[in-house]
């Protein structure tokens, strides 16, 4: 049977979401590992006041592609851009390069989506369910078609503690509700969101629930399969350890605990932290387009993509390792000395809020204040626990998913392609990934000098003499009040001070004795 590789040798793909985290990891093992592929057209937007040729330029400039422009200074070349804002009808895709990609496309990547926990639910339903409806119309037309991959979500049906790979039935029939909220204002969709959502916690995992509805629905005229990720997380090998372009779950967290703004958060210490490495599931992905391709199976094939019944880390071993990660290899200017703790009890997580978080940043913004300075710390504490409260839910429970169709997966791939698109996360060891996430972050997201790292231990250094002379300074404070308004106080102190001056005499006594 051919390689993977031989597979994707003259094949034309489309990938949308090509611009995104996930998305560049894929175009770039593609052009790297598949380096016969004809062309990769990627649907890509213009956004931010950039045309779609100045975002591609740039995307190619980033560093994930630094090792295929090593090997490969053309590889731009294969890239094809198309103009396209997946909220729109037709996908705003021109009747040219609809032509275009109805002739020549053999695989479909569909990566984009909003991954937002707080998108307004008609804004996730016209990109998450919507779009991938118009895709899957799209790739109807597609002559030559030979498989559609959807990119979904483990947390897609988060209700349930135990997840098959299978499609379950949608929360709502998503055609129905396509249409009621057509004709519904903002206002009203926001009141009767919580009511639509029910057990899932937000509006992205269940408009990815409705997608998966959607896809199923046209498995009769496609050749299908999903990939259902988890937490999505830096690399762990390729194109080199740790890499990751943004703060999204657990990658915030871990920046914000290394600059020593977060110190507590809720989490249960024993829950498996189901994190996927991205090339892990980018080597699933090219796998399961080859898979899906060759062996035509009668339905569709669904990937948990997942790590914790394999190879199960709990958030407990997450929180000491990128504590001691980043303290060996600490963050530039952070504002206090990494010190984070998880806890799954509301109250204690409530008080060290108050005592941790809040107390410190109302400090701060006063200095920031009495020397002429915009305050801001409080403002970064809100949108940290903003942000924390999103996540909590993934950090409070655990899931089991079923991984069969992976270990299946795995077992159909030649010995070599077992080594070039490896997705054996039994071979995964936590520590060391962890070591490379917490370096990517600061590498990679926020752009700091390996070489910086003696300054950026020095200034921890002061930090801590700052803190030792703050509880001095606070403790002497606090005596002196309760020395002077309380006899019994005093009382104490001359006893203590006489119990010592006792011991001392004591061991210096018995010390003479012995010499
Ligand atoms: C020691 C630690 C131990 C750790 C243990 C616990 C760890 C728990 C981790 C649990 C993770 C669970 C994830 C579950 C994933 C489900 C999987 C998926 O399918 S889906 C995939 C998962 N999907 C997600 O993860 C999406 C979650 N994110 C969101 O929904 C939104 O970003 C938001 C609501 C949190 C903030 O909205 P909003 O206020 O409108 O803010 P904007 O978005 O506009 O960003 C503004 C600026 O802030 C930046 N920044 C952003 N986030 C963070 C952060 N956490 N922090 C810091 N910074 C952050 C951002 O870069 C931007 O910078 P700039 O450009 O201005 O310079
Ligand atoms: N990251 C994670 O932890 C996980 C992700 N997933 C799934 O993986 C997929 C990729 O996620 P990830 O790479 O992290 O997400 P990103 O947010 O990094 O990327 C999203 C992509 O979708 C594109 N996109 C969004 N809106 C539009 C639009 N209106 N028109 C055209 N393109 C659009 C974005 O383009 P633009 O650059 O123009 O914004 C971007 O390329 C998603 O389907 C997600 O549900 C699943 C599990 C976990």
């Amino acid at each position: 049977m051919a390689s993977i590789s031989d597979y994707y040798a003259g094949k034309s793909v489309l990938i949308t979401g090509a611009t995104g985290f996930m998305g560049k990891v894929l175009v770039e093992k593609l052009l790297r590992s598949c380096p016969e592929v004809h062309a990769l057209y990627i649907l890509v937007r213009p956004k931010a006041g950039q045309s779609m040729q100045e975002r591609v330029k740039d995307m190619m400039k980033c560093k994930v592609f630094d090792r295929v422009r090593e090997e490969n200074p053309d590889f731009h070349k294969k890239i094809v851009p198309i103009s396209s804002e997946l909220t729109q009808p037709g996908l705003a895709i021109s009747p040219e390069d609809v032509e275009k990609l109805t002739a020549c496309v053999n695989i479909v990547f569909h990566c984009a989506a909003t991954i937002r926990f707080d998108e307004p639910l008609k804004h996730a339903l016209q990109l998450n369910v919507i779009a991938t409806q118009q895709l899957l119309s799209l790739a109807q037309q597609m002559h030559h078609l030979e498989a559609f991959i959807h990119v979904s979500t483990a947390y897609a049906n988060c209700n349930r503690r135990h997840i098959d790979e299978v499609i379950y039935p949608p929360p709502v029939e998503p055609k129905k509700l396509i249409d009621s909220l057509e004709w519904l204002d903002e206002g009203i969709v926001r009141d009767i969101t919580p009511r639509l959502i029910g057990d899932r916690p937000n509006t992205y995992t269940y408009t990815k629930a409705l997608a998966e509805c959607v896809v199923q629905q046209e498995s009769t005229k496609l050749n299908i399969g999903i990939i259902r990720p988890s937490i999505v997380g830096a690399s762990w090998q390729e194109p080199f350890p740790g890499w990751i372009d943004n703060f999204n779950g657990p990658s915030g967290v871990f920046i914000a605990a290394g600059k020593g703004i977060l110190r507590t958060m809720r989490a249960n210490n024993d829950a498996v932290a189901d994190l996927i490495p991205v090339d892990v599931v980018i080597n699933l992905t090219i796998a399961a387009g080859w898979y899906t391709a060759v062996h035509r199976p009668k339905s569709v094939l669904v990937y948990n993509c997942t790590t914790g019944g394999i190879n199960p880390f709990h958030w407990g071993e997450i929180e000491h390792h990128v504590m001691s990660s980043f303290k060996r290899n600490p963050l530039e200017q952070a504002f206090r000395r990494p010190n984070a703790n998880i806890t799954s009890n509301y109250l204690i997580n409530q008080y060290w809020i108050l005592v941790s978080h809040k107390f410190p940043a109302l400090i701060y913004d006063l200095f920031l204040r009495l020397s002429g300075q915009k305050p801001q710390m409080m403002r970064i504490f809100n949108r940290l626990h903003k942000a924390i409260g999103l996540l909590e839910y993934f950090s409070s429970q655990d899931w089991e998913w079923n991984s069969e169709n992976m270990s299946m997966l795995m077992s159909q791939l030649t010995p070599e392609d077992k080594k070039t698109f490896n997705f054996d996360v039994r071979q995964l060891n936590w520590p060391e990934y962890i070591e490379n996430y917490c370096i990517g972050t600061k590498k990679y997201v926020l752009n700091e000098d390996m070489s910086d790292i003696p300054a950026a231990r020095q200034h921890l250094r002061k930090l801590r003499n700052i803190r030792y002379t703050f509880n001095t300074i606070l403790l002497v404070f606090i005596w002196r009040v309760f020395i002077a308004r309380s006899q019994m106080a005093r009382n104490i102190w001359y006893f203590v001070v006489s119990l010592c001056f006792k011991f001392l005499s004591y061991f210096k006594a018995s010390s003479t004795l012995t010499n």
